[in-house]
């Protein structure tokens, strides 16, 4: 029985959204310009990698035609010399919300027409009952933060005040997410974890989709850093994904990194987490070894994101883009005859952006498979949802609490 596999490379869109303007994205490109910055030489580091965006695996399944579908123009570097050996096409979101959630759920199949709930973009964003509530309800002192931030600088603005004074910082983004950062050895991971849980049914009423988890080690503001138990506290999909479907089907379901915590844990069988694109790479592998017929194997490469688009970081995010692929034949090599696999991403978060956020754009949508045929361009990540269950043959979505 023929078997699926999901890849989600973190933020890599490639830009051309038509309702960009909306998100103030117009313009934002994330492939598009990372090739451009590697083309210029904008994008060397010393001892890591140098030139032209190097995607040769990427642009043999179609990479740089669908970002011809999706903005008229193929990146440098990224043009072919041959037809591209599998499908390929670029897909257009439709979810309110260019956050990580709604991008993993409409690719599921469960777009997001509600609107989420956001904190604003003042001195203090989250309302005064709400952290009182979360000091009263968790025990903490108070809190520090309490506005829009990026993760990094702001351990190391507050990490050392946290640790003096125990209150952790909170922060949040234009996501729907009410962050919170703590010193996992002063302030304990557990009990992060435990301050997390309360957020989470404090602010369900305000409809924000992820309270997160931040830990972090370190001895002052020149060293704190950010380690892998990052957990996140997501509010399940609103209906049926294909992870439901494969689940109600009895199906053999993988789910590798943070994919478990964006669905909540709902459908997501067997959760195989993992620290680093090079290790979720590893595990994508053992799950083509271990995923049994008629199985669908969903992954989630965050760093891309995380360690680089959030960043601003546009070598960092070359050079990641370039280790994936050099890995990718790995993976290929390791499939079975009826296997189909689909690179996916959830936004952008193009890194030579202002500010620190997500961009509203197009995804590429490459396919590699029985019979690769051409996607074009899809009005909905939800096609990719269609694609999967047409493959393993799984009934038509239905709703998981029905
Ligand atoms: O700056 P950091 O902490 O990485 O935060 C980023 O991570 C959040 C969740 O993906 C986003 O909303 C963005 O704010
Ligand atoms: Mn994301
Ligand atoms: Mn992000």
């Amino acid at each position: 029985m023929a078997r699926a596999f999901v890849l989600v490379l973190d933020s890599v869109g490639i830009g051309g959204a038509p309702d960009a303007a909306r998100y103030g994205d117009a313009g934002a490109d994330t492939i598009g310009h990372i090739a451009e910055a590697c083309a210029r030489g904008a994008a060397d580091r010393d001892g890591v990698r140098a030139g032209s965006l190097m995607l040769p695996n990427l642009v043999r399944l179609g990479l740089g035609e669908a970002c011809r579908l999706a903005t008229g123009r193929v990146p440098p570097g990224l043009a072919a010399d041959a037809p591209p050996i599998g499908g390929f096409g670029c897909a257009t979101e439709t979810s309110r919300g260019k956050d990580t959630p709604s991008g993993h759920w409409e690719i599921a199949g469960c777009p997001v027409t509600f609107d989420w709930g956001y904190f604003p973009n003042t001195v203090q964003s989250f309302p005064p009952d709400l952290i009182a509530a979360l000091c009263g309800e968790a025990h903490i002192p108070g809190i520090l933060g309490d506005r829009h931030a990026s993760g990094t600088e702001i351990i190391a603005t507050l990490g050392e005040e946290h640790i003096r004074s125990g209150k952790p910082i909170c922060y949040t983004s234009a996501d729907s997410v009410f962050q919170i950062a703590a010193h996992e050895e002063a302030f304990g991971l557990a009990r992060l974890y435990e301050v997390c849980r309360v957020a989470r049914r404090l602010v369900d009423t305000l409809t924000i989709g992820r309270v997160i988890a931040r830990p972090f080690t370190g001895t002052s503001a020149s060293d704190f850093v950010r380690t892998g138990n990052r957990k996140d506290f997501a509010v399940p999909p609103p209906g049926p994904t294909i992870l439901d479907a494969a689940a109600a089907a009895d199906r053999d379901v993988i789910t590798i990194g943070k994919i478990g915590d964006i669905f909540a844990h709902r459908g997501t069988g067997r959760e195989w987490p993992a620290t680093g694109n090079a290790a979720l790479f590893d595990r994508t592998l053992d799950g083509a070894d271990a995923l049994a017929d008629g199985g669908l194997l969903f992954a989630n490469f965050i760093d891309f994101d995380s360690l680089y688009g959030h960043r601003r970081d546009v070598a960092g995010y070359a050079a990641a883009l370039e280790a994936f692929d050099r890995r990718l034949p790995a993976l290929l090599a390791r499939l079975r005859t009826d296997d189909l696999v689909v690179i996916t991403a959830d936004h952008g978060c193009d890194p030579t952006w202002p500010g620190t956020d997500h961009t509203r754009e197009q995804v590429p949508v490459l396919t590699y498979g029985p019979a690769p045929a051409p996607l074009g361009a899809l009005p909905t990540y939800a096609a990719i949802a269609a694609l999967v269950i047409k493959h393993i043959d799984v009934c038509p979505l239905t709703d998981p609490h029905a």
